[in-house]
């Protein structure tokens, strides 16, 4: 069946910008693309592509910062890009994956790019691409598609810098088509993404650190030995300098909120003091922090955002009662970062404010995760820290079906309440093991831990309103987390 994607010419932007959206979701893929030759396969395709585009000479002239890793490489850039926009740097920077609108992934000077150059962008390289396809060369691939696109912005707006965040891996990942970035780095390594990866740090580190170019100087965090190792010996193989940065000190106020965020933004600041240095700015040093970073850094790092991660949303509709706590976390590491951060709030608002407050569960996650690397995590931490659920809600993410464009993946288990009566299950039988190992009788009322699953996310919200509405002296605080899409669909919910 051919289908012909009509861009609609009728100056109604909003009709031209969903038919856009349109077009793009045709690219979506089913899974199973990864077959390992094929990866390659597809990888070798992107230099076809950029000179179809004629974007190589753009592209081979970009002046770019190259960030992987399994946690906070959306942090890590966002930090990034703001710190060098305050050194009066046009920027330009590509991250994913999107919550509400996939231009969030498109920034020019920390502005997300407008319906109308997105659209005009969009349609010139649809085009061109679409003209040179055959059965060899296929139409690219959902984000192989945006990498090219965010290439075509950036060379076209001629910006000073680009901060590229790597979409999955890093060896055979869509921005990986760059040959000389100015500065790599490599975010905290964790286990996400096995099944393409591979299943031990040791691997998963291999692929991240096929960002490297030969004498391109890289950083790092703090990593468990295993990956250490990998990423060394990569880095002395292609003769990069690899320096291991620590994490900011805590006394800088930073724009993006839980204590991971310091080692994102430590990364974040040894990129730009690097970058600076390459085009000629010298700044005191400040990979000794002992000196106190300069005013520019400060501020870029203070007024960095980023939507989704560690936010503070009340409901539009009753602000008073409910106050959502999002994050994006879905790795067991950042479950347990995502945990810390959480009750660090909730501690906080006990103590300067006056009403009761109740805390439920808003999780779901998608079906290629582990739940039970998740949710354990996600309890165990917060009553370390003292804080419980009252409740859990269950919900299937919207996005995957409903919103054009707003991922690459059709998780199988959205459709149906399976997967959510499994996490359920799980969550249930938790709270049973607790209620057990603790005979105090305190802990007694614990095994009536309610927990729910709904067909929809929109009914889950008009249940928590309805709740919320009764017993008026409550204040409900809903984490809601283990999927960025769940987070979306949220936001976009609320924002009605
Ligand atoms: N350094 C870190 N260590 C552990 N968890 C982190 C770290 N940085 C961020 N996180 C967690 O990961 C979530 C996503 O953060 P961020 O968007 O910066 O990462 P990412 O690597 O871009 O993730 P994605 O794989 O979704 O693109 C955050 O909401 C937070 O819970
Ligand atoms: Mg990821
Ligand atoms: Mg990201």
């Amino acid at each position: 069946m051919f289908i012909i994607y009509v861009e609609e010419d009728d100056g109604d932007l909003s009709g031209r910008y969903q038919s856009t959206l349109d077009a793009l979701s045709s690219l979506i893929t089913k899974r199973g693309r990864f077959a390992s030759n094929n990866q390659s396969h597809r990888f070798r395709l992107l230099f076809h592509y950029l000179k179809v585009l004629e974007l190589e000479d753009a592209v081979s002239q970009m002046k770019i910062i190259h960030v992987a890793g399994t946690k906070g490489k959306g942090s890590t850039c966002t930090f990034a890009e703001s710190i060098l926009r305050c050194y009066g740097l046009r920027t330009g920077l590509f991250t994913s994956p999107h919550l509400i609108d996939v231009r969030e992934r498109f920034r020019l000077n920390g502005i997300e790019i407008s319906q109308e150059k997105f659209v005009d962008y969009f349609w010139c390289c649809f085009h061109k691409l679409k003209e040179k396809t055959s059965n060899e060369v296929p139409m690219p691939t959902y984000f192989c598609f945006l990498a090219l696109l965010a290439f075509k912005i950036f060379a076209t707006e001629q910006v000073d810098v680009v901060i590229l965040e790597v979409g999955l891996g890093g060896r055979f990942d869509a921005t990986n088509v760059i040959q000389k970035p100015v500065v790599c780095g490599i975010s905290s390594l964790g286990y996400d993404h096995m099944e393409i990866l591979g299943y031990t740090l040791a691997e998963i580190a291999a692929e991240k650190a096929g960002i490297f170019k030969s004498g391109v100087p890289a950083f790092t965090v703090p990593q468990p030995d295993e990956a250490m190792r990998v990423l060394n010996e990569k880095a002395s193989k292609l003769e990069v300098n690899l320096q291991v940065v620590p994490p900011l000190d805590t006394s800088q106020r930073l724009g993006l909120q839980g204590e991971h965020q310091y080692l994102n933004a430590g990364l974040a600041v040894a990129l730009c003091f690097t970058f600076l240095k390459e085009i000629g700015i010298e700044e005191k040093n400040c990979l000794n922090q002992t000196n106190g970073l300069p005013a520019k850094f400060i501020s870029g790092l203070s007024n960095a955002y980023l939507m989704g991660r560690a936010m503070v949303v009340p409901d539009s509709e009753l602000p008073e009662e409910i106050v959502y706590y999002l994050d994006g976390a879905h790795s067991p590491e950042s479950m347990v970062a995502c945990a810390i951060w959480f009750s660090k709030q909730i501690k906080q608002n006990q103590e300067s404010n006056q009403k009761r407050s109740e805390q439920i569960l808003l999780f779901n996650c998608m079906s290629v995760r582990d739940p039970s690397l998740l949710l354990p995590r996600l309890r165990s931490k917060c009553i370390d820290q003292g804080v419980d659920f009252k409740r859990a809600i269950f919900v299937p993410n919207v996005s995957v079906y409903n919103q054009v464009g707003s991922s690459s993946n059709v998780d199988p288990s959205a459709g149906s309440r399976t997967w959510q009566l499994g996490l359920q299950r799980l969550w249930e039988s938790l709270a049973r093991g607790e209620a057990r190992s603790n005979s105090r009788s305190d802990y007694k009322g614990k095994e009536e831990v309610k927990s729910f699953v709904f067909s929809s996310l929109p009914l889950a919200v008009d249940w928590l309103r309805d709740n919320a509405r009764q017993s008026k002296q409550v204040r409900f605080q809903v984490l809601v987390t283990g999927s960025l899409h769940l987070v979306g669909d949220l936001l976009r919910l609320i924002k009605k």
